[in-house]
């Protein structure tokens, strides 16, 4: 029976074998709110974020002095937040009493006694799974609470039915065990409860936990892509996974929205994106099996490879003899993972092309995209520069096949962390317009949107005292970065409403620094976006001869 929500439903998908699937119920523009829920029925913070972030509306207060003065200079909201521990278990913050007493009312009044000292920091999905036991145990069974918990329940996959749990043990003994673990932990810790109306509490565990583990999304910051924790919602985990995904998901903290990316007919099924899309086939694919335990069948996958992100600038034979040796290397070091890399077994491979696919894992390893996340190193910036010069200086690599687009927003952001803003600037630039429109094509992407945000907040750093030199210097060749900089804050300005809308939290602090940056330059709103369009071509001419093997 279809599960209608206003402007999308919920029926059987049409991709064969996914189970359901979130649809269209009229047609939407890009930029378009397809589906908003004002809070994700299951809202959790990750253990590393619960003393800085408020636990009920997942605004994040920076805690660091240094940090919280500089982030305020930037006009970052972390910069004028700040999060008070709740008293009785001293875990979990908040950034008001108004905020405190929401949370206490919902959920927190079942876990405050169950999660404080002496017991040890619990993972999200435990606290997640102790939360809802206590709701599902006070829901009215007749209202809407206890409808959404019997479909979380009884609906999503893998759900609290044997047979699936079978299913999944069978192909994941591992995870099987360490998810049952943490379910009975979550039943153990709220003191085994028996029956909660007609549901057995045990079974209820194991299903909220396999299901949040399985089919809960990522809450991440809009502003610097900080990772809050983890969501659930009936309505927003309906909808199905592809490649070429028709919304984009936005966590407005604590509101979560779906927006359209391009024009949807009614009665289209709406597709999110649950992996980074902008890595190869292979890597997606294993990112999916390996984080969500299925294997993809989004249109875009079954068509094989061959996508853009797929291509390599040149074929893997021009690759120069002097990377032989290393690429040999780097082929025993990382036999397992080839065939992700070259969508084909190993043995069917050529050598040329085994190379390439042994540094082409090595890359990802150090970009912190590996598959698998034991060997994710702790990349510093040399490592990561380094990396993304062997994939340049190869000539097998462009500007946006990954992991050079991941190296460079990482960069940018080390850089920046690391007091060299002028080379944050330069990468970031280089981005702009080389990297980001082939990536994120639709201008109101978040992804792009935010990379404005923080080359315009470069930009901005590089007009004061200290950087004079180069200032003048860009000044020499045509570019004004205090035009830059405005220009760059025009073009994060005018995508707001169809990505977060002015009224969000990111929406009004744009607002105010646009309105106090304009009135600050003395010329018309007019006048400025002419000064604007007469600087950007010198600009873009700075940028494409900007030679990142020099940097
Ligand atoms: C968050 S749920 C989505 C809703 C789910 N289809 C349902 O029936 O409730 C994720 C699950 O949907 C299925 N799924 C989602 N996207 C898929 C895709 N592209 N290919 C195959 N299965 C997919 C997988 O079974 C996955 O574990």
């Amino acid at each position: 029976m279809a599960t209608a929500t206003g402007s999308v439903k919920v029926v059987p998908s049409g991709i064969p074998g996914a189970g359901r699937g979130l649809f269209a119920c009229q047609k939407f523009m890009p930029g378009d709110v397809v589906a908003s829920v004002d809070r994700p029925f299951v809202a959790e913070l990750e253990t590393e974020r619960m003393e800085d972030t408020c636990a009920w509306c997942f605004q994040r207060g920076e805690k660091d002095p240094e940090n919280r003065a500089k982030a305020a200079m930037m006009g970052m909201p972390q910069g004028f937040i700040d999060t008070k521990a709740c008293a009785g278990c001293h875990r979990a913050a908040y950034c008001s009493k108004t905020c405190q007493s929401r949370a206490w009312k919902r959920e927190h009044k079942y876990e405050c006694g169950v999660i404080a000292p002496p017991r040890p920091e619990l993972p999200e999905s435990v606290r997640a799974a102790i939360k809802l036991l206590g709701r599902l145990k006070a829901a009215d069974p007749s209202g809407p609470e206890h409808k959404n918990m019997l479909d979380l329940l009884l609906q999503f996959r893998p759900a609290g039915t044997d047979s699936r749990l079978e299913a999944f043990k069978e192909i994941e003994k591992q995870k099987f065990d360490d998810f049952n673990m943490l379910a009975w932990a979550a039943w153990s810790y709220c003191g085994k409860p028996g029956m909660l109306g007609s549901v057995d509490s045990r079974a209820a565990s194991t299903a909220f936990v396999f299901n949040i583990l399985c089919n809960a999304f990522t809450l991440a910051s809009p502003v610097d892509g900080v990772k809050f924790g983890i969501g659930f919602d009936n309505t927003i985990c309906a909808a199905n996974h592809s490649c070429d995904p028709n919304v984009v998901m936005t966590f407005l903290q604590p509101k979560v929205e779906l927006r359209a990316l391009r024009p949807i007919k009614n009665g289209e099924e709406i597709f999110v994106k649950y992996v980074d899309v902008t890595n190869p086939i292979g890597v997606r694919q294993a990112e999916l099996k390996q984080r969500h335990f299925f294997d993809c069948q989004c249109s875009k996958c079954l068509k094989g490879t061959g996508a853009a992100e797929d291509r390599f600038a040149e074929s893997p034979d021009s690759l120069p003899g002097r990377y032989f040796t290393v690429a040999d290397a780097l082929a025993k070091k990382h036999e397992a993972k080839l065939p992700h890399f070259l969508g084909s077994p190993v043995d069917t491979a050529t050598t040329a092309q085994k190379r390439v696919a042994a540094m082409e894992a090595e890359a990802f390893v150090i970009s912190g995209m590996a598959l698998d996340s034991e060997d994710t190193l702790e990349s510093d910036e040399e490592k990561m520069r380094n990396a993304l010069k062997m994939c340049l200086d190869s000539g097998i690599w462009s500007l946006t096949r990954q992991p050079v687009p991941e190296f460079c927003r990482q960069l940018f952001r080390m850089y920046l962390e690391n007091g060299s803003p002028y080379r944050a600037f330069r990468i970031g630039l280089k981005s702009y317009f080389e990297i980001q429109p082939k990536l994120t094509p639709q201008t109101f992407d978040p992804d792009r949107v935010i990379n404005t945000w923080g080359l315009a907040a470069v930009a901005n750093v590089l007009c004061g005292p200290a950087f004079t030199e180069i200032y003048g210097e860009l000044q020499a060749s045509g570019v004004d970065l205090r035009v830059v900089f405005i220009g760059l804050l025009f073009e994060v300005y005018d995508q707001l409403p169809r990505m977060y809308g002015l009224a969000s939290p990111f929406g009004k602090v744009m607002e105010s620094t646009f309105k106090q940056v304009v009135a600050g330059m003395g010329l018309s709103e007019a006048e400025l976006r002419e000064r604007v369009k007469q600087t950007w071509p010198s600009l873009e001419t700075a940028a494409r001869s900007i030679d990142l093997l020099k940097d």
